[in-house]
């Protein structure tokens, strides 16, 4: 993508559709009078004066305690400078999305408009009683020390400047992990930081808590080195001046093990690269752009354990690996401050965990095959779904045992529990399916390209790297269509079945699908008739091999889609009926819905084979299928053959498929409630289980709950999925939306991935 683009989709991003990245939702019901007077006059006197009487309760009556404010000035906004108030609150706000999506702390974002440290201070004390916590942001050095010093004394709710601790906490663990690759010792390494502002010296502290010795430390500002000579040093500056007798970065760098910098972009060359120590750690923070660009630095030394602040490259040392889980803790023990062992810990334990084999959902949220400790690994990644059950428990632990903390954990396992409960899954799983579809994007052929959403999906598709469109319709149409979308055209091939370019094809297409039907009585010439109609020709290229997937069915009925794909493709070996599950992205985590558009009233044993194929699907999505046979009656409770029906199919998987997760027959509510499941039923495969598959009897009841669910609770739907199909098909509902196209792109792509590996490894069975 160009920088004009970039810079086009990111200013989009934050206009459309409406302005701004948070916005606050209400917790409690609110329909009726009788709500309204609960949550407003009269009923909301009654916590008013409870609070009165004991200050404490505002934890228990109000959000106070989940709340967290992201304040400040816009005096150091990222790397851009002092921009104010107004320019800081983008950053503000995505630093309330960051705390929301990683650790499910609410935010408000404060810009205050005054750089006097005093008005600055009165500001934040007057409206703390309304936060859980004070998370100051992007405030300029020296200034900031002060105000974050005053405001720790001041108030009895956790202060943290994360630019000075966020930061430490974070470059300091990725430090004594990049050490340890470079088999160096903390305390002999030479040590050069770049900037003398927030930071720079708090980080630089937190080094030296962890052994770093002054002697061995450059720190530079924007007038060079920091001498002990110089005049005018701040405090902070002068506890890092260095006795030496150099003037410049060039000079600092000489034989230097470690660079650390929190400056500004492109201020380190690669000859300065080239005159550090064997095996030199860099690691350049600055954002948005780094002191030297991450592709330069590591293609100057091959030695080199790179580090930079942006998400886009290995190593991403940023604050946003801290701040949500420091928070989360000190929350949840609500301690008073964030002292010193509480970093220790969040440092101790982000480094460990590094150390750890990375889970397969990491791996495909980053697009990665094996991250491992090392050179390229030295920090786990923001998206790592340990970290929310890592971190936080301690920090709440240091809290606790060094006497900050007001309220006590005793059930750390419960608590890891309701660390992962926080988080919701839908935005996860989507990540993880497009990731996973970039690790190796398939050709997907859109049947319907001269429709404008198709075709904006399949931009989409293209410049996410999904996939790799074939456009199929009208070209005519879809020219004109790609210009005003300003979809450039680059190794992207445009097919339409009915001019004259497709003629051989299409001729050759019609003999080898009558070959397959003659014997069904079919013409030649009805082959032929058949190929100038899109599906069928697109059915063909998947079944030739000439595209990877298909996707249709935005314009057409359901059946005259499928129809033509089961004559042309065909059902995968084993397979008697297709069948369709729906992926309903809940709050509750993904929920996958079987079968929702094909089997009108399956037998036992279709049932039996709707839930295995689910169950494979779900594989595919990184997911542990936990899978309910959904009926109204429960464990035998009715005799009625449809019951029955369902009870059987039970009874075949569980002789087919002793492994499965997989019990019933049950009605949804005992199905979707663990406890209720475990009291009643405590005989179940499911007990305890969090169940995330619902197998519907029939496709009255499959079809109308995954439509209810959608239209009433606006609960995302992925699907219908197909399943059972030769090769990857999927057939959209009508009138489809551009969003549900882009995901059925990337199950497509992914379905493609997973049959080509298992026909390698038939291949490869066979060869054996
Ligand atoms: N990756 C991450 O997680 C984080 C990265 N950062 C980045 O660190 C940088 C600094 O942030 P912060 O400490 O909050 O800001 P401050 O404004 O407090 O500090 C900036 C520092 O950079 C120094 N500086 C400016 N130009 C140069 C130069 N040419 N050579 C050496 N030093 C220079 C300034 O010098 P002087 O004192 O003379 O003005 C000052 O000491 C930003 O780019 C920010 O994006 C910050 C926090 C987290
Ligand atoms: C990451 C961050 O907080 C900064 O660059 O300022
Ligand atoms: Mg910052």
């Amino acid at each position: 993508m160009s920088k004009h683009s970039k810079r086009r989709e990111a200013l989009m991003y934050h206009a459309k559709p409406r302005p701004g990245k948070i916005q606050v939702v209400p917790t409690k019901k609110y329909a009726t009078q009788r709500d309204l007077s609960l949550a407003y006059s009269p009923g909301v006197a009654e916590p008013c004066l409870e609070i009165e009487k004991d200050v404490n309760n505002v934890y228990r009556y109000t959000n106070k305690g989940n709340l967290v404010a992201v304040i400040s000035n816009g005096t150091a906004v990222l790397g851009l400078g002092n921009i104010g108030p107004e320019a800081s609150k983008p950053v503000m706000e995505g630093k309330g999305l960051l705390f929301k999506i990683f650790a499910d702390i609410d935010v408000f974002d404060i810009e205050v408009n005054t750089e006097n440290i005093d008005e600055f201070v009165e500001t934040v004390k007057n409206i703390a009683p309304t936060f859980g916590g004070i998370n100051l942001e992007d405030i300029k050095a020296p200034e900031a020390f002060e105000i974050e010093r005053r405001l720790r004394e001041e108030l009895d709710i956790p202060v943290m400047h994360d630019d000075q601790h966020g930061t430490a906490i974070i470059s300091a663990a990725a430090l004594l992990n990049a050490l340890e690759i470079a088999k160096k010792d903390i305390k002999k390494v030479k040590i050069v930081i770049s900037g003398a502002g927030a930071a720079a010296v708090s980080c630089t502290r937190l080094y030296k808590a962890f052994g770093a010795k002054a002697e061995n430390i450059v720190m530079l500002d924007s007038s060079g080195v920091i001498r002990s000579d110089r005049k005018e040093l701040s405090e902070e500056k002068s506890e890092f001046a260095t006795k030496r007798k150099i003037d410049t970065l060039e000079e600092a760098m000489m034989d230097a093990d470690v660079f650390v910098g929190l400056s500004i972009a492109g201020i380190v060359t690669p000859e300065m690269l080239l005159s550090m120590a064997k095996n030199p750690i860099v690691f350049a923070m600055a954002n948005p752009n780094p002191e030297i660009d991450y592709e330069l630095a590591v293609k100057t030394r091959e030695d080199i354990i790179m580090a930079t602040g942006r998400s886009d490259h290995p190593n991403q040392v940023n604050n946003v690996l801290g701040f949500p889980f420091i928070f989360r803790g000190a929350l949840d023990v609500r301690a008073t401050k964030i002292n010193e062992e509480m970093k220790m810990a969040a440092v101790k334990s982000l480094a460990a965990l590094a150390k750890e084999p990375v889970p397969e959902q990491v791996h495909i949220a980053y697009g990665e095959t094996r991250l491992a400790f090392g050179k390229e690994y030295i920090i786990p990644k923001p998206f790592d779904p340990r970290l929310i059950a890592t971190v936080p428990p301690a920090v709440a632990k240091a809290a606790m045992e060094s006497g900050v903390a007001t309220s006590k954990i005793t059930n750390w396992e419960a608590y890891q529990d309701e660390l992962y409960d926080r988080m919701g899954s839908d935005n996860k799983i989507i990540r993880l399916m497009y990731n996973r579809a970039r690790m190796d994007p398939k050709r997907i052929v859109f049947a319907e390209a001269d429709s404008l959403d198709v075709l904006k999906a399949a931009q989409i598709v293209y410049e996410e790297g999904i996939g790799i469109p074939i456009l199929l319709g009208r070209r005519k149409i879809i020219k004109e269509l790609m210009a005003e979308l300003e979809f450039e055209k680059k190794g992207i091939d445009i097919i339409d079945p009915k001019s004259d370019m497709q003629a051989k094809k299409l001729k050759d297409y019609a003999k080898k699908h009558w070959n397959r039907r003659k014997r069904s009585g079919s013409t030649l010439y009805d082959s032929e008739r058949n190929m100038r109609e899109r599906n069928y020709f697109a059915a063909m290229m998947v079944s030739e091999g000439d595209a990877d997937a298909m996707i249709s069915g935005y314009s057409r009925a359901y059946p005259s889609v499928l129809r033509p794909v089961l004559e042309t493709i065909g059902l995968f070996d084993g397979v008697s009926r297709v069948a369709t599950t729906n992926l309903m992205l809940t709050k509750r985590g993904p929920m996958f819905l079987s079968d929702t558009s094909i089997n009108i009233d399956p037998n036992s044993h279709e049932l039996a084979k709707i839930a295995q194929m689910t169950n494979y699907t779900m594989k595919l999505f990184g997911l542990e299928p936990v899978i309910a046979m959904i009926s109204y009656s429960n464990f035998g409770s009715s005799r009625d053959p449809h019951a029955r029906k369902v009870q059987e199919a039970v009874a075949l998987l569980h002789k087919s498929n002793p492994d499965m997760h997989v019990d019933g027959e049950l009605q949804v509510d005992f199905a979707l409630n663990p406890v209720l499941l475990k009291e009643k039923f405590p005989f179940s495969k499911l007990a305890g289980k969090k169940v995330n598959a619902l197998i519907f009897p029939n496709l009255d009841s499959a079809n109308s709950n995954y439509k209810l669910l959608k239209e009433l609770n606006a609960v995302e739907s992925i699907g219908p999925i197909m399943l059972g199909m030769k090769k990857p098909v999927h057939i959209l509902q009508l009138g489809a939306s551009v969003e549900e196209m882009v995901n059925m792109a990337a199950v497509a792509v992914i379905d493609a991935q997973q049959k080509e590996m298992r026909l390698k490894e038939q291949a490869a069975k066979k060869g054996n």
